[in-house]
């Protein structure tokens, strides 16, 4: 019983004990579990703690982003509204009244708006301020309501800028102001001693609405006459001054009080509301509400603070009243201004609104300057008048004109519209500006040829004329064949063609006419051809002289003269109007009287000119058409007779020597100089196999003379295999020889005690020779007997002599003294030798009219010319110039 018992025991024992493992087995696996759901707890938490760290990571990056960026765009903003601000609010409409003075617009300006405080705002971390804007004149009347005396502020404000951005004359004002008869905007009586301003009396607010609304219906009826919109409208399409002031009523009425209209009264005052703007008639009224309408500004006033409808809800900070004797000031000069009349019409207000937009085909219109009303003045060349005199004494401004005029005429005339020739024989270069120069690489592309300094080269003004006159043939011969008798004509049947108009302006022209020689009386010839057929071929001349003995030169020539119909007088012109037209006596500084009938009184029109003589006014107009050239104008040919010429590269051996063999044809030219003319071409000599081909440079300037002979010996080299002997018996010519010796291929050289040689070694090889001979005449007589031989018979052979003689009568000596022939000189070049002394070699009896002159020559040679002909000699080497 006892084991039976312990029996049981045990296996009580046994499964308590296993019951007990279990339990504990059970008790490990749930704090296990316990352990992992902490852990995973843990994990989570710790997770959920980064996510937040991150996520307000993000939310900051993204928030400095988000600030950053609206940071950078207010300043933007805040940067373009200013800019804006002060765009459509320039100059006395914007500026604060320490730093206020008038700013008169452009004539083609029109009206912004106008500034009456600030409005704060914040860029960013900063606060700044921005101007507070109202529109006004064309486009708003203002009212204006609260406060007192900020109110009054405001309306003295937008007055005083109203009328310092305008035109004096161009706003007029009336003042209704019962309570204080005038006292609120007494600063602005001086305007009434030029009839800008005038105060309605208390009981005349009726008579004065009703004379509005009559002003109204007569700008509808007869100004606008149904054509234009409004006076705006008009105004931009004229170009003269506005046809009507703006008319500003302002109605000062007291705010405390009420009943301050009659029912009549009121329907008056919205009609002009209504209608007033269009027609430039604008209100601005205090203390009484206006008839709400969209052309209706209202600023509400509180202290020194305003609401108004441009910037809505924004407050602005009123600017203080303008000081009284700031807006006194400003009204006395206005008037004083108004009483001497508009300022003449400015260079820039020649311009049109585009460039280039005008053709030619009829004619060239442009105006020169504006009247005393301030309408600009135009000027006509076309059929009728074709051509132009301008007449005034040395400084009463031709110049000037003239740069007016071209100015104007190139704003409206592109390049293949017109095209200038302009000479002036003045010393001086006011027509250099219109060619590229070394501070400004910009030209006015409609000019063909420039040409100053040219007071010693009369020459030149024929080459010009002469030039001309070939364009009006060429053009008659066009007309002809498209049976057109004038340009118009031409232009419509020739469309492809290239017919510019052309206006040739000569200043000082009568230097080209006086003097009894063969340059004035072809000039006279050329002139009066031109001016006769060349206003049917649009080819137009301008004239001006300072000289009254020059213009009766003109009058003489009435062939010449009678063509001349446009006339303008600067003061104290005379002989450019008719006899008894005074005209030009009593017109004051810089103003012109413009006559297109020939002179005749009655024909007047008096112009006050612009000052186109400022250089960085002009080079503003010339920089903007020469950007606008098309890609085939070319720059103008600029002649300067004060500059010399150097020979081109072109002339000069360059690269590799012609061989013996290589063909040198059959008359090499030798460049002498530049020719007088249009194109700047070189003045040649043909060296070929005739008797005769030989030349004499003749005077003592020895480095013209050496000058002539390096540019004939270095241009034949330039051509072909040639032979070079150079002869110096003149120790001064030397290193300019020797230099020439040095440049050329091939040359020998030649001192005083080498003639013999060179006389001994001179033998035909087929291969042109040339003899440069420098003071040949040095050679004496004892070599002049083999000289003769070798100049009449060397040229047939291709030996050539280019000799430099210090005299005519030495060349003589040299070819067999008094009456001696001198065939064998077929050319030469004459420096300062006078005319007489040329007589034995020239076909005109007694010499040709020569009067020597620096830096040019007469060249002649028997087989080409009929007259010598005056060149440039180049200059080869810069030693002397
Ligand atoms: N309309 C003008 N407004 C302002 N200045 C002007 C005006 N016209 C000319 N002038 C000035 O007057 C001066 C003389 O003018 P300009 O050289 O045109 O006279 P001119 O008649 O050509 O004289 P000259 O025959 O002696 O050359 C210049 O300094 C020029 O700038």
């Amino acid at each position: 019983m006892g084991s039976h018992r312990n029996a049981l025991v045990a296996v009580v024992r046994q499964e308590l004990a296993e019951a007990r493992g279990t339990a504990r087995a059970v008790l490990a696996a749930a704090e296990s579990a316990r352990n992992e759901a902490q852990r995973r707890k843990k994990l989570i938490r710790d997770a959920y703690a980064t996510c937040l760290a991150q996520l307000a990571e993000a939310r900051d990056t993204a928030r400095q982003d988000i600030l950053r960026r609206t940071q950078a765009e207010a300043a933007t903003l805040t940067r373009n509204v200013e800019s804006l601000a002060a765009l459509t609010a320039s100059g006395a409409a914007g500026t604060s009244w320490r730093y206020w003075t008038p700013t008169e617009p452009d004539r083609v300006g029109r009206p912004g708006l106008l500034r009456i405080g600030t409005v704060a705002y914040e860029a960013g971390e900063t606060r700044t301020k921005l101007p507070a804007l109202v529109p006004f004149l064309d486009h708003a009347h203002v009212n204006v309501l609260g406060d007192q005396p900020a109110a009054d502020g405001v309306v003295s404000g937008l007055l005083l800028r109203a009328l310092g951005t305008t035109r004096p004359g161009d706003v007029r004002l009336s003042v209704y102001d019962p309570e204080q008869l005038g006292g609120t905007l007494a600063a602005f009586a001086p305007l009434g001693n030029a009839g800008l301003l005038s105060f309605v009396s208390p009981g005349g607010l009726g008579a004065a609405l009703d004379e509005l609304v009559e002003h109204i219906c007569r700008v509808n009826e007869s100004v606008l006459a149904g054509e234009y919109a409004s006076l705006t409208e008009l105004t931009a399409a004229t170009t003269g001054p506005r046809p009507e002031p703006w008319r500003v009523v302002v109605l000062l009425f007291d705010p405390g009080r009420t009943g301050h209209l009659t029912g009549e009264q009121r329907a008056q005052l919205d009609r002009v509301v209504r209608t007033g703007v269009a027609c430039g008639v604008h209100l601005v009224v205090r203390g009484l509400e206006l008839a709400p309408h969209p052309t209706v500004e209202r600023i509400a006033v509180r202290g020194e603070s305003a609401s108004c409808d441009t910037t809505g809800t924004l407050i602005v900070t009123l600017d203080a009243a303008p000081p009284p004797e700031r807006i006194a000031a400003f009204c006395r000069a206005t008037a004083e201004r108004l009483r001497a009349g508009p300022p003449p019409a400015r260079f820039a207000d020649l311009e049109p609104e585009k460039l280039w937009t005008e053709s030619s085909a009829h004619g060239l219109t442009a105006p020169i300057g504006d009247s005393t009303d301030g309408s600009l003045v135009e000027v006509a060349l076309g059929d009728d008048p074709p051509h132009a005199l301008i007449g005034g004494p040395s400084g009463s401004g031709k110049t000037n004109l003239i740069y007016a005029w071209i100015g104007s005429l190139a704003a409206r005339y592109g390049p293949g519209e017109l095209a200038l020739y302009l000479l002036d024989f003045k010393e001086g270069v006011s027509f250099a500006r219109f060619a590229p120069g070394p501070r400004d690489p910009s030209w006015l592309p409609q000019v063909r040829l420039a040409g100053i300094n040219v007071n010693g080269d009369r020459e030149f003004g024929l080459a010009m004329l002469r030039h001309l006159g070939e364009e009006l043939r060429t053009r008659a011969q066009a007309a002809k064949r498209y049976e057109a008798s004038k340009l118009a004509e031409l232009r419509a049947e020739d469309p492809g063609g290239h017919w510019p108009r052309i206006v040739a302006v000569i200043d000082e022209f009568q230097v080209l006419l006086t003097g009894r020689d063969a340059v004035a009386d072809e000039a006279v010839t050329l002139l009066e051809d031109l001016a006769r057929r060349g206003r049917s071929q649009g080819i137009h001349l301008i004239l001006a002289s300072q000289d009254v003995s020059g213009i009766e030169a003109l009058w003489g020539r009435s062939g010449l003269v009678g063509q001349f119909t446009l006339r303008i007088a600067l003061p104290k012109a005379r002989r450019i109007l008719a006899d008894t037209n005074l005209a030009a006596a009593v017109i004051p500084r810089f103003h012109a009287v413009v006559n297109a009938d020939s002179g005749v009184a009655g024909a007047n029109r008096v112009v006050r000119l612009p000052d186109a003589s400022d250089r960085a006014v002009w080079r503003s107009l010339q920089r903007k058409l020469w950007r606008e050239r098309p890609e085939t104008c070319v720059p103008p040919r600029l002649f300067d007779g004060d500059a010399v010429p150097r020979l081109p590269a072109m002339y000069r051996p360059a690269g590799r020597v012609p061989r013996g063999a290589a063909d040198v044809g059959s008359s090499p030219g030798a460049v002498l100089g530049e020719r007088i003319d249009v194109s700047a071409r070189p003045a040649r000599l043909r060296l070929g196999r005739m008797p005769g081909r030989n030349l004499a440079v003749l005077g003592t300037r020895i480095d013209e003379a050496c000058d002539v002979l390096a540019s004939a010996a270095l241009s034949l080299a330039a051509q072909g295999p040639a032979r070079f002997r150079i002869v110096c018996l003149d120790p001064g010519a030397e290193r300019p020889a020797a230099r020439l010796v040095a440049e050329l291929p091939q040359a020998d050289w030649y001192g005083p005690a080498d003639l013999d040689d060179l006389f001994g070694t001179l033998a035909p090889d087929g291969i042109p020779h040339y003899v440069l001979g420098y003071a040949l005449d040095a050679a004496g007589p004892a070599y002049r007997e083999r000289l003769r031989g070798l100049l009449a018979d060397g040229p047939e052979q291709r030996l050539h002599v280019l000799g430099w003689w210090r005299s005519v009568p030495r060349l003589r000596d040299d070819l067999g003294g008094i009456g001696a022939r001198l065939d064998t000189i077929g050319a030469w070049v004459a420096l300062d030798v006078q005319g007489p002394e040329l007589s034995p070699l020239s076909p005109q009896p007694g010499g040709p009219a020569w009067y020597p002159r620096r830096r040019r020559a007469l060249f002649f040679d028997r087989s080409v010319h009929r007259h010598p002909e005056v060149i440039i000699p180049y200059e080869v080497n810069s030693d002397h110039t």
